[in-house]
């Protein structure tokens, strides 16, 4: 192919309307300054009451100001990407390179095995020549079950691939495609063998399901495969040595085809050794044994990372990061391609504010323009080369074809050999490894940590969201378990924020400023407790007293806080509502937005503070992915789930029985006021107070109203109308 032959692999557009954009952004700067303006010329005498609670007010909107300002560096100049396949194709279709993918599971019974293994065969039925992937499998659990479960789905595979390549089907996980064909289908060979499918599908998932949930395998199969006696060494999940069994691999066993004899994919299961004296990092731990193991066996020279309940919804999305990576003009500087994670058991309204909309559909192209979004872990394609710690050069070149011919030629009893120690407890020790090499340690989103090291030497990154979604996974929940992941973003983001890898100090000169500020919009996440708790909290508290600390109804300044709030609040509802959202939905949001950020937020703040004073241990609270049913009946009704006492749960209530108290209150002074002097001096402050206790209804039926299990535990009630009351006799005096 000539030079001027050179037709891109994928392309890049700017979104429109920019100049409207820039006219809204503009004119609430204008209303902000207006506030402060308004704030700096009426502070209360030093005599008045409340001068306190007006400047502690006035930082806060200082401080919303700050950050809002950071969040329109993600929202200044989107970009979008297409790809074009089929380019890809003509030209490298016999050279395609070799891609591995790296699945993590953790614990057999938060994250079951049949889930993990519908994981794992969609990911194997990807449209990609099969002797060009491997798929491997960390199990942190050390679950027999889970490798019982993988046995399994390397038979039912021999099924699978072929049937889904066939009719080329969509989702390629058996479960989700079994629950979303119900129809009849219109072709009847195609009903057929689906059919028949079907009943190998649910056979097998009763056999996975029986034998964990009898917590025993059946001796028969124990006897079939080999693999079962390493689980003789295992003491316990936290004390086994490494256990490596090479399932599937293509090229050496002849039995590793499916039923039209062609190649199945490398199949993979590895159990890292766990010792009580070494600590294992978690999920970067993980991936970093993973990263060797696979380097020995395929090394292949593109990685995908997937969480083990995020199946591959589109089986194309291995082709569409290549283009990326493959470019011949554009993909030298490009590092890796994020999708956006995407879940598959959202309800219509999305209770707890789990569908990451505004971040997939409006930061992500935000912060592609920027320098490339971060690497929020599942769904990621990376070249192995920079994982692995290698800086950008401007002759950066990587010769795909080349780096297909590695083959190892040893007999597979050998190759697991050499591979357990690999993934021990002591390889890592004076390396680079969880340093400069793979992904970095000692943080709870290592990803997001990782990625900014790699944009730091160099690397751009670049975000892909395709119509069809590439991965869909499973979001909380429960009210309680959104809160606890958030907890542990923000926690690791503003450790993050807070360590030496700070993007604005580590990143000045490496990355482009724009880039900097747009990873403080989620390393900031923490700190926006403070104001937001000072905001729901003391305006309302100052109601009982008469202590204004908002402009008169009866004066112009009213004006611009007016302004500032509806346009805002305006613009989010319109953005919301362009990215296929609901009212409810965006109304959900809202709530969760306040609720994230008094609980979450707060105790990723105080527990980082408290790690940095070296109070704190690090760890990693499992999101879980199977409820009870009653649970799940509640969540798919949309009724929030309270259920165990939690100090979270009790600061929520908390501050809605306070809000509550001081609405019913100023609606009393409001009425018993005949010259309305009462609601011209305190309208905005009544009106907050109203919008908190609106925005809490659901608070006030767990806590009064509801009779399930769901319902806010009794001793959370007593406890917060005790608080609530106490702060209001507190504030009266
Ligand atoms: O010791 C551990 C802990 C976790 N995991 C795996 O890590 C993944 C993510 O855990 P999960 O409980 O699902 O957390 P989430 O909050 O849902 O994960 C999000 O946030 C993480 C960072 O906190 C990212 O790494 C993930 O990709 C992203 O989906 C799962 O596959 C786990 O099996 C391990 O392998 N070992
Ligand atoms: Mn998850």
């Amino acid at each position: 192919m000539g030079k001027d032959e050179y037709l891109p692999l994928f392309e890049t557009r700017v979104a429109r309307g920019r100049i409207v954009y820039l006219v809204y952004a503009v004119s609430v700067m204008i209303g902000i300054c207006a506030v402060f303006v308004y704030r700096a010329t009426h502070l209360p005498a030093a005599t008045q009451a409340g001068r306190w609670a007006w400047m502690g007010l006035f930082m806060a909107e200082v401080w919303f100001t700050l950050y809002w300002l950071i969040t329109q560096s993600v929202r200044w100049t989107p970009i979008y990407r297409y790809t074009f396949k089929d380019r890809h194709s003509q030209r490298y279709e016999k050279v395609l390179p070799k891609v591995d993918i790296l699945v993590c599971t953790a614990d057999h019974t938060v994250e079951p095995p049949i889930m993990v293994v519908n994981t794992i065969l969609s990911l194997m039925a990807y449209d990609y020549p099969t002797h060009n992937l491997s798929v491997y499998l960390s199990d942190d659990g050390g679950s027999e079950f889970t490798f019982y479960a993988l046995l399994e789905a390397s038979h039912f595979s021999k099924y699978w691939l072929p049937f889904s390549k066939k009719f080329k089907i969509e989702p390629r996980s058996p479960s989700a495609y079994f629950s979303k064909v119900c129809q009849p289908l219109d072709d009847p060979v195609m009903a057929q063998e689906s059919s028949s499918i079907k009943t190998l599908y649910e056979d097998m998932k009763k056999r996975i399901d029986d034998a964990t949930k009898l917590g025993q395998i059946p001796e028969q199969v124990r006897k079939e495969h080999k693999g079962f006696q390493e689980w003789d060494w295992v003491s316990s999940k936290y004390d086994h040595p490494t256990i490596l069994q090479v399932i599937l691999i293509d090229g050496r066993d002849p039995k590793a085809v499916d039923i039209e004899q062609e190649a199945l994919p490398t199949l993979v299961y590895l159990a890292r050794e766990k010792r009580p004296q070494y600590h294992h990092n978690f999920k970067a731990g993980a991936l970093n044994a993973l990263l060797r193991v696979s380097s020995r066996i395929s090394n292949g020279p593109v990685i995908l990372n997937v969480d083990c309940d995020m199946y591959s919804n589109n089986s194309e999305s291995l082709r569409d990061a290549l283009c990326f990576l493959m470019d011949e003009e554009q993909s030298r500087r490009i590092a890796f391609v994020q999708f956006p994670q995407n879940f598959d058991n959202l309800t219509k309204n999305d209770v707890y504010s789990s569908s990451l909309r505004i971040i997939s559909e409006v930061e992500l192209p935000g912060l592609d323009a920027n320098g490339g979004p971060l690497y929020i872990g599942t769904g990621c394609f990376h070249k192995r080369v920079v994982l692995c710690g290698r800086k950008y050069s401007k002759d950066e070149k990587i010769d795909w074809s080349l780096e297909n011919h590695t083959k190892v030629e040893e007999s597979t009893h050998v190759l697991e050999e050499t591979c357990k120690i690999l993934a021990s407890c002591t390889y890592e020790e004076n390396t680079e490894w969880g340093k400069e090499m793979g992904l970095m340690y000692g943080c709870p989103v290592e990803d997001v940590m990782t990625g900014l090291a790699i944009q730091c030497r160099g690397w751009r990154s670049v975000g892909f969201n395709p119509v069809r979604k590439g991965f869909l996974g499973l979001a909380p929940t429960t009210l309680l378990q959104t809160l606890v992941q958030h907890q542990r973003w923000s926690e690791g983001d503003l450790q993050i924020f807070l360590s030496k890898y700070c993007p604005l100090i580590y990143g000045r000169g490496k990355i482009p400023l724009k880039h900097q500020i747009s990873y403080c919009c989620y390393l900031l996440w923490a700190p926006n407790c403070l104001a937001t708790l000072y905001y729901v909290v003391v305006p309302s508290l100052c109601i009982h007293r008469g202590i204004s600390l908002f402009p008169k109804l009866s004066s112009p300044w009213v004006l611009p806080f007016v302004y500032v709030i509806l346009a805002k609040y305006g613009y989010s509802l319109g953005e919301f509502l362009c990215c296929g959202g609901t009212f409810q939905e965006w109304w959900n949001d809202q709530r969760m937005w306040v609720f994230k950020r008094t609980t979450s937020y707060l105790f990723a703040f105080t527990n980082t503070i408290l790690k940095l004073l070296g109070f704190a241990k690090a760890g990693f609270a499992l999101t879980a992915k199977v409820a009870d049913e009653d649970v799940s009946l509640r969540y798919e009704q949309e009724i929030m789930e309270f259920g165990a006492p939690s100090p979270m749960l009790n600061i929520l209530a908390t501050i809605s029985l306070a809000n509550l108290f001081s609405f019913v209150g100023a609606l009393k002074m409001v009425i018993m006021d005949s010259q309305f002097i009462v609601l011209d001096l305190l309208a905005l402050q009544i009106l907050l107070c109203g919008l908190v206790v609106l925005i809490n209804l659901p608070v006030y039926e767990g806590l009064f109203f509801r009779k399930d299990k769901g319902r806010m535990p009794t001793s959370i009630v007593y406890k917060s109308v005790i608080i609530a009351v106490v702060a209001h006799i507190l504030a009266l005096h």
